[in-house]
């Protein structure tokens, strides 16, 4: 398979978890410079999609190309700290390999993180903590860079402010972005594309072409998306009978 100009492509992607599918036939490539953004009720593998992209879980059928040495940027879904471990903000991008001074520097800059290299990493709040993770995913200059949920727990300004951020980064790095949010306000604003996942991928497209289909109207509903919209799947079309993953159809989740 070519990659065909593209960054990363996953074809024909299956993963499953202790025996059960959770992703089925995902095929999608992701291009320089694009911010893509994964959307879906909880539960519907779009961590596991992530993590099979970093090539943290093998594929049980497909497989995920990466372009040739390709720098990968990964910031993880709710990464919790022992507080009985202190550590710096320095130290802690200093592992697992140590960094010079002036990358460390660069990167807490741009990831709006300035500053914050002697403090103990339990002594920051949320937003920050957020941004000391994006510096740590921008260590190694990334072509692709891929973020979990990197709002949750910041407040609506703060959210916003970090998907600035990130555009931002997005501008002057030149890497594309691959996040999931269930933040459909900001999704839709700040995204090239979006892809809808629920054990597969339900739509795609830019995200005015999405915000029309079907299977995202099922998913998130016909207004400007509530918070609650996001949870309530209603699947209209059908699933062919080899699917195995258990959607839970019309039920808040
Ligand atoms: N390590 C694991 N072992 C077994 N099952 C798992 C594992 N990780 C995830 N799963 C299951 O796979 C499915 C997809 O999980 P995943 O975390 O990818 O969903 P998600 O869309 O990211 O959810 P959320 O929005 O809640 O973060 C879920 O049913 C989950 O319980």
């Amino acid at each position: 398979m070519t990659l065909e100009g593209a960054l990363i492509r996953s074809e024909g992607l299956s993963i499953r978890h202790g025996g059960r599918e959770v992703l089925r036939d995902v095929s999608f490539a992701i291009e320089a410079g694009e911010i893509v953004t994964v959307v879906g009720p909880n539960g519907s593998g779009k961590s596991t999609l992530l993590k099979a992209l970093i090539g943290a879980l093998p594929p049980a059928a497909g497989r995920v190309t990466r372009r040739a040495g390709l720098r990968l940027g990964y910031v993880p879904q709710g990464l919790r700290l022992d507080p009985s471990m202190p550590m710096t903000v320095g130290r802690f991008l200093n592992l697992p390999k140590r960094v010079a001074e002036e990358g460390r520097t660069r990167a807490l800059a741009e990831a709006g993180a300035q500053g914050l290299e002697d403090r103990p990493l339990t002594a920051l709040s949320g937003g920050q903590f957020q941004r000391v993770l994006l510096a740590r995913a921008l260590l190694d200059r990334p072509e692709l860079l891929i973020l979990d949920e990197p709002t949750t727990g910041l407040d609506q300004p703060g959210q916003a402010a970090f998907y600035q951020r990130l555009e931002d980064v997005r501008n002057s790095l030149g890497c594309a972005v691959l996040m999931v949010s269930h933040e459909l306000h900001v999704v839709m604003s700040a995204s090239d594309r979006v892809l809808c996942v629920n054990g597969h991928i339900c739509c795609e497209g830019r995200p005015e072409v999405v915000a029309q289909a079907e299977e995202y109207r099922a998913l998130f509903g016909t207004g400007t998306g509530g918070a609650l919209a996001l949870y309530r799947h209603e699947h209209s079309h059908r699933h062919d009978e080899t699917c195995e993953l258990d959607h839970t159809h019309g039920e808040d989740t």
